[in-house]
This record gives structure tokens, C-alpha cells and sequence, in this order.
């Protein structure tokens, strides 16, 4: 039986595609280790050359092997309901926090390099609900989607050859909200 009956199949392909169950998470754990990681975590402003300057990345972020990541923040349990509807044997994390609505992440694909084929990229929202869009590279309509606080969006190896996806900014004031994205990486990366 599926427990997660609630499944949105977004994008379609031979590795699942790319899915989102919008309540795997109920509201008040959401909200506590939406805390928990917020206050726990020595969050890295990171900065990238764009023609001829040097911008600040417009979020903070925070990454780790699971196997060397702090102990003490509530990522074993984040995992745990990734597993319940994602399986995959995930070896990494990284946390995007986006503070308010002028952070963002531009359209991309997942860097496939340092990851295992086959597996999915899974991530888990918390905090303030943002809107993700995804768009076929081949051209298409963009779809929109409003990732809630607890849901989780699951993310094919193969969907990030055929499609890009991005957090795009807002004027609203939505509060903060962070992902929390596991990856199946490969034993030498970095
Ligand atoms: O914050 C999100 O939901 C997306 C993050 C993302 O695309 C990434 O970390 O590669
Ligand atoms: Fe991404």
C-alpha cells in the first residue's frame, strides 16, 4: 500500500522521473528542525567570478558526507522520511537556507559528475514554501511548483540531462526556507 497516496509525478522517465509528495513531514517536526538546522549549522557564504566581478551567491549553504556531517542536527531523521519514499543508498547532503525572497538558485542542472547513476537527487523543504520551476531543456511549458514546509521532491540522475530546475526570486516577503538535499556521490569527489 502507498502510504504517500498523495505522490505529483512532474516529469516522466525510465528512473522515476521527478516527483513530489507534499506532506511527508508533519507541520510541527517541520518546524523544529527547520530551527534546529538554521542555528546549528556555520553557514557558508560562498561567492563565484561573473564576468569581470565577484557576487556573493545568493543563499547561504552548507555540505558534508553524511558519514563526517555534525552530530546533534536532525539529519538522520530527515533521511529516514527520504527513505520512506525515496529510497536510495545517499552518502551526501547539502543545505541551501535562502533568507528571504532576493535569495534564489538560477535555472540548472545538477552537477552529474561526482554522483552514481541511476540515482535520484532528494530534497526536503522546510520553512517558508518557495516556488521551484522546472523546464524541459528541449523547450516546453515551464512547470511551477510550491514546495511546502515537510514535502519532499525527488529528482531522477537522468531528468537532470533532460531538465533544468531553479529557485527563482520573489518581492513577496516569504520568510526563510531551506532545502535539505541528498545525493548518492561517488567515493572521490571534490
Ligand atoms: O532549494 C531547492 O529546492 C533547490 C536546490 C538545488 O537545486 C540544488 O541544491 O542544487
Ligand atoms: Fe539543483
Amino acid at each position: 500500500m502507498d502510504l504517500f497516496s498523495s505522490v505529483l509525478q512532474l516529469v516522466d522517465d525510465a528512473e522515476g522521473g521527478i516527483r513530489y509528495w507534499p506532506d511527508v513531514i508533519p507541520a510541527d517536526l517541520a518546524q523544529a528542525w527547520f530551527d534546529a538546522l538554521r542555528d546549528g549549522i556555520a553557514w557558508r557564504q560562498m561567492s563565484r567570478p561573473m564576468y569581470d566581478r565577484v557576487v556573493e551567491v545568493p543563499r547561504l549553504l552548507a555540505s558534508w558526507r553524511l558519514a563526517s556531517a555534525p552530530v546533534g542536527l536532525p539529519l538522520p531523521e530527515l533521511l529516514a522520511h527520504v527513505q520512506d519514499v525515496a529510497p536510495a543508498p545517499y552518502n551526501a547532503v547539502g543545505l541551501n537556507l535562502y533568507r528571504d525572497g532576493r535569495d534564489s538558485v538560477a535555472m540548472h542542472n545538477d552537477k552529474l559528475h561526482t554522483l552514481i547513476p541511476g540515482h535520484p537527487i532528494t530534497l526536503v523543504s522546510l520553512g517558508a514554501p518557495r516556488q521551484m520551476n522546472i523546464r524541459a531543456r528541449a523547450g516546453g511549458k515551464l512547470v511551477r511548483i510550491d514546495l511546502q514546509p515537510g514535502s519532499v521532491l525527488s529528482m531522477s540522475h537522468a531528468s537532470q540531462l533532460t531538465h533544468e530546475h531553479g529557485i527563482p526570486k520573489t518581492l513577496r516577503d516569504p520568510g526563510p526556507r531551506m532545502s535539505v538535499v541528498f545525493r548518492v556521490r561517488t567515493e572521490q569527489d571534490e
